[in-house]
């Protein structure tokens, strides 16, 4: 009976809200009807003690997807996955992970610094009156309501958000789907808003625990790096761009590639590969740079192959001065293969200078965009300018070398899963005699048959080392040879120059004698010659 009471009084108070609304929303006009609404905010503003922040999923008349938004719900997914009974989930562009996020009306709580903190996600449905860009396709526009208690007002405006905002972000970071970037060559076609750099997803195995170096060294880059990558404030402090210059160098297949690989997996950072040949010039290197995101390596392969920068390469220009000489009488005959040749090297060479190169490293544009890396390699780091390489613009020169014992150490875990064997001091003995780089003993110890004959693995390197040993002694030889040869060449053509201007010297006296002779014959004119003793 009780029960029944209850019932009927519940609908007759939904009856009787569902009656007002039904008067207010026909009979009420808007004006009044919005004056009134405003009043009853007001009103209910000055007995409430709770604060509401929305933020909306898209902004502006584009509609862009808001990153307030985007970054609010990666912050909110692991408590969404923890708290909310109805999710929703999404694969995010460029994640690699799906992020889970409350469904429409759930609501979460969060708590910081002794705050409590109310998220709810909702969406409002577009009405008639409103523009049509109000709104997505289906008509709904969602977003979350954060409420909290007015007396965290401080707390909420000044640190919460912002804890919010970069919590988000490094959740998004770490979703990523880490990209290799590479320019576009200048002279194609761009369309508007395209950018100059073309992608693919960076999916390299590479690590620095499969780095075959000395182990000193490695750890000594590695902390290297993740002292970088925490010294936000610290950069900010000594007002310095936070940004740091490798230069890597060695023979190749010593591990240089490798290692930047192994870098951009250990700080979860993007690679931009630039390709230094493909740009025209310092302005469109500057435009490369800007579109450059923060936590990236940018990355420049054989920095003394890339441009006009090193002594090989005007020896190399030099070359190139004689050849035209020899061509220019050809093309004197023939003016249109002048042009033709001209556009090639146009073509070939790229106008980016060494002082444009410097700028994009310390210039003012290189300190838009945060936590970046640069990093050269070269196989000859003697021909580099030492303007290039000077510290503050290559802060750490990282040598890559022939493969040690230590390093073989490495190769033969990673490859054969091996700690220790018996061959291990012949090939010790071996590595310390010859030059071998990791490639080569990466090739040699990497099993050809199936299953693996660990053995057979060691011996191929045995075998390969004592080649290359024996390689390396008749070269040796051979060069002792040709020096021999060249000093006795030289020895004797010395020689030969030495008689000839001997016996020319002999002619001279032969000639200039019976003259003297003469004159002594004749008196006067051979005393005022010579001083008299
Ligand atoms: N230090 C190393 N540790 C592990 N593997 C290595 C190492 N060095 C070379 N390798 C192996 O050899 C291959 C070639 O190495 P990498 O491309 O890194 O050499 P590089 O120094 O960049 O050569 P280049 O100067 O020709 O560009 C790699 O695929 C890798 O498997
Ligand atoms: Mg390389």
């Amino acid at each position: 009976m009780g029960n029944m009471f209850l019932r009927s009084e519940f609908a007759s108070t939904i009856g009787s809200i569902f009656f007002f609304y039904t008067i207010f929303e026909r009979y009420i006009p808007p004006q009044l009807r919005r004056n009134l609404q405003k009043y009853t905010h007001r009103l209910i503003g000055a007995v409430n003690p709770y604060i509401q922040i929305v933020f909306h999923e898209s902004t502006g008349e584009r509609l862009e997807r808001s990153e307030v938004y985007a970054a609010i719900q990666n912050y909110l997914s692991s408590d969404s996955s923890r708290q909310a009974k109805r999710l929703k989930a999404d694969l995010m562009r460029d994640s690699k992970k799906i992020v889970l996020s409350m469904d429409d009306y759930e609501e979460i709580t969060d708590s910081y610094e002794g705050a409590q903190m109310s998220w709810v996600a909702a969406k409002t449905v577009k009405t008639e009156n409103q523009p049509s860009y109000y709104s997505r396709g289906n008509g709904e526009r969602r977003y979350y309501k954060l409420t909290f208690h007015k007396k965290h007002r401080e707390l909420v405006v000044n640190s919460y958000l912002n804890h919010v905002l970069e919590e988000g972000k490094f959740i998004k970071v770490q979703n990523r789907q880490r990209k290799l970037y590479t320019n576009n060559r200048s002279d194609r076609m761009f369309w508007p808003r395209e950018s100059m750099w073309s992608h693919v997803f960076l999916d390299h195995p590479a690590s620095f625990r499969t780095l075959a170096m000395d182990p000193a060294k490695k750890k000594e880059i590695v902390d290297d790096l993740i002292t970088f990558s925490k010294s936000k404030e610290y950069y900010r402090e000594i007002g310095k761009a936070w940004k740091r210059g490798y230069l890597l160098y060695g023979p190749p297949g010593t591990g240089k590639s490798t290692m930047i690989a192994a870098m951009a997996n250990l700080l979860e950072y993007d690679i931009y590969d630039l390709e230094l040949t493909a740009v025209k010039d310092n302005t469109e290197l500057r435009k490369l740079l800007i579109e450059v995101s923060s936590k990236s390596i940018i990355v420049i392969e054989d920095i003394d192959c890339s441009l006009d920068l090193t002594g090989q390469r005007k020896k190399k220009k030099r070359k190139r001065d004689e050849d035209d000489e020899e061509d220019e009488e050809e093309e004197k005959k023939d003016p249109e293969m002048k042009e033709a040749k001209k556009e090639m090297q146009n073509d070939k060479q790229s106008k980016v200078t060494l002082s444009g190169l410097l700028n994009f490293i310390d210039g003012l544009w290189s300190a838009c965009g945060d936590e970046r890396l640069l990093v050269f390699t070269t196989n000859h780091v003697d021909d580099l300018d030492p303007a290039l390489i000077r510290r503050g613009r290559m802060d750490k020169h990282i040598e890559l070398s022939y493969c040690t014992f230590e390093a073989f150490k490495v190769l033969a875990k990673n490859y054969l899963g091996l700690e220790s064997h018996q061959l291990f001091e012949t090939i010790e003995l071996l590595l310390n005699e010859t030059e071998m780089t990791p490639a080569d003993v990466a090739e040699s110890l990497t099993p050809k048959t199936a299953p693996r004959d660990v053995k057979a693995c060691l011996r191929n390197l045995i075998e390969a080392l004592e080649n290359a040993k024996e390689a390396a002694r008749l070269k040796a030889e051979e060069q002792e040879k040709k020096r021999l040869l060249k000093k006795e060449k030289k020895e004797k053509a010395a020689k030969e120059a030495s008689t000839s201007s001997n016996e020319e010297a002999k002619r001279e006296d032969q000639l200039t004698a019976p003259k003297e002779i003469e004159m002594n014959g004749n008196g006067k004119e051979a005393n005022s010659t010579k001083p008299e003793s």
